[in-house]
């Protein structure tokens, strides 16, 4: 952050001059007011009255002048850093492994993004602007009254340490609360989200109402929080305005009698008084400063939190590359667990799928199928044992290396707004219309895009929204399709097509893919009944592995399943 912060170093430096300028002017003011009154009034002086009442209107124009170009580099100081540190977070977050980022969430990452770094820019744009203005005011304001009227500074040792006190109290319990209101939107920001992009599955269960009841506890949190910060921030701004006000009476009282006694002229009265309010008006700058700062480093820690979080899958630091590879893909005794479960999902899996051949996993829900094909893009790195391709491990090769060389398909089709180039261009960021044809007809999608008269530039709405289920999964098998991988990953990606498209779309796949190496993650066993080898899984660990003429003559957990898909066939 600090890093971010130097780099504005003219701009701030700037903010500082000018401020001083500024204040410098404002600080002429009530001692040329007082010789007006003083000299010119008292003696009648016309043209002294001019002279001087001129040089005012100059002094307060510059002033104007000065502030404003304070609040432009201020501004632009605030902005620039707001923009680095959000670029900063987005680069992080991107860069983040799956469990990293699962460790915090989505819709805290996207409040931290956008909510904390505003709250941060906004305390940054106010502390250059008045942090700077306020001390500098402080300090002049006080060493000019003092040096116009010892005797009547007395008076600033009744409000001075009352004002303090309230800062002090009211920042003590200010600051847990404004950590709490980042909480709450979070928070507030995870309901939201889930409802809106659960929205069909939620009116089809007939569940808005307890929606809106989830909504309203976190608004209404949200909200009570809020209003206790303000109620504070209400208190605050009246107590310190009737500090300021007796203060005022007080100078005048004791300015008044001082008068009367010839001890002090009425001119100097009204610029004690000016600077009196200038000495309490950036006590009450700083006061609101030190309530505001606390909620910034409330919003700078849940940053720092996500900058300085631990990558768990970082780059080797000598990656190893080779020219030509094969794309054998070995796993040797892996065995994984997620962060914080218990039991792990994948317990000493062993197995070889070659280049030229096709590998099935297949086995009942939450058996690891997937798990296990996201070990291979380093989505997730194993606990135990190794996956290697062509006899290197995966940690040992730059992910960029590694994934540029996998064509994956997830289990959920995720579809990204844009035109359905601008999708296939995710796999392939150079494809030729060609190409990208090429793909959508292998993976049996071209026809329902010709069938809309904008083909490529298509419009495909945010999470491919207006698409069909299996229509999305074709699109994302293009995807990896275009981009003429050596590895193939397909996560129960053929599920949501009816047979026959299932059936074409396999046989045009392996006759391009003729030499890569393709991994195939299925519940149905028609989809893999020709595959070169199929792995069993049952409970993260491998039933068994052979082809499925093999297996359906001695495994007897692969026998189970296919008989019971049969079984189901048969009953439907
Ligand atoms: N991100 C995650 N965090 C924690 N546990 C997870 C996570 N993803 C999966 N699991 C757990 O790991 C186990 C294996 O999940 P996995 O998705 O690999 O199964 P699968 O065989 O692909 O299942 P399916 O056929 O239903 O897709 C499950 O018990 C699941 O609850």
């Amino acid at each position: 952050m600090l890093a971010h912060i130097k780099k504005y170093y003219v701009q701030i430096s700037l903010v500082v001059l000018l401020t001083l300028g500024a204040i410098m002017l404002e600080l002429l003011l009530p001692t040329l007011m007082a010789n007006v009154v003083d000299i010119g009034i008292v003696k009648g002086d016309i043209p002294y009255i001019l002279k001087t009442g001129g040089l005012m209107v100059i002094c307060a124009l510059a002033a104007v002048l000065l502030m404003t170009g304070v609040s432009f580099f201020a501004s632009r100081t605030a902005l620039g850093f707001a923009r680095d540190v959000r670029r900063d977070l987005f680069v992080t977050v991107e860069n983040f492994s799956v469990q990293t980022f699962e460790k915090i969430g989505t819709a805290s990452l996207i409040t931290r993004s956008t909510n904390d770094v505003k709250q941060v820019q906004d305390v940054l744009n106010m502390v250059l602007r008045m942090m700077t203005r306020a001390p500098l005011m402080l300090v002049g304001g006080i060493v000019l009254a003092v040096a116009r009227e010892p005797g009547l500074s007395v008076v600033f040792l009744g409000s001075l340490p009352i004002l303090a006190l309230l800062i002090f109290f009211i920042s003590r319990k200010a600051i847990p609360l404004f950590a709490a209101l980042q909480k709450k939107t979070d928070k507030l920001n995870l309901v939201v989200r889930q409802s809106l992009t659960g929205v069909r599955v939620i009116r089809a269960f007939n569940n808005v109402e307890h929606e809106k009841q989830r909504f309203h506890a976190a608004n209404e949190d949200f909200r009570d929080t809020g209003i206790r910060v303000n109620k504070m921030m209400a208190v605050l701004f009246p107590v310190m305005m009737i500090v300021m006000n007796f203060t005022s009476i007080a100078i005048v009282w004791f300015g008044a009698v001082r008068i009367d006694q010839g001890l002090m002229q009425v001119g100097n009265l009204m610029a004690f008084l000016q600077y009196a309010m200038m000495i309490l008006m950036s006590l009450i700058m700083l006061s609101f400063g030190f309530i505001m700062i606390p909620r910034a480093q409330a919003s700078l820690k849940r940053i720092n939190e996500v900058l300085l979080m631990e990558n768990d899958i970082l780059d080797p630091e000598t990656p190893r590359t080779r020219r030509n590879l094969n794309g054998v893909i070995t796993c040797k005794d892996v065995s994984f667990r997620y962060a914080g479960a218990e039991k792990p999902v994948l317990k000493n899996v062993s197995f070889e799928a070659k280049p030229g051949e096709t590998t099935a996993i297949i086995g009942s829900t939450g058996s690891g199928k997937s798990t296990l094909l996201k070990l291979i893009p380093r989505l997730y790195d194993v606990e135990e044992g190794t996956v290697s391709i062509d006899g290197e491990d995966v940690r040992n090769i730059s992910q960029q290396e590694l994934r540029k060389r996998i064509g994956y398909v997830p289990q959920k089709a995720m579809l990204f707004s844009g035109t359905v180039a601008d999708n296939l261009r995710y796999g392939k960021e150079d494809a030729t219309d060609q190409e990208m044809w090429e793909a959508l007809d292998i993976a049996q999608a071209s026809g329902f895009i010709k069938e809309k008269n904008e083909g490529l530039h298509l419009y495909v709405e945010q999470g491919g929204a207006n698409f069909s289920g299996g229509q999305k999964q074709r699109l994302s098998i293009a995807r990896a399709i275009v981009r003429r991988p050596d590895i193939y990953l397909f996560d129960d990606s053929f599920s949501a097509l009816d047979f026959k498209t299932d059936a074409k779309l396999r046989s045009e796949l392996f006759n391009i893919a003729k030499e890569a190496t393709i991994i195939i993650v299925a519940q149905r066993v028609n989809t893999i009944i020709h595959a070169d080898q199929i792995i069993v899984l049952n409970e993260g660990e491998i039933a068994g592995i052979g082809t499925h003429k093999e297996l359906f003559a001695e495994n007897q957990v692969y026998q189970e399943i296919v008989l019971s898909q049969q079984a189901g066939e048969e009953g439907a």
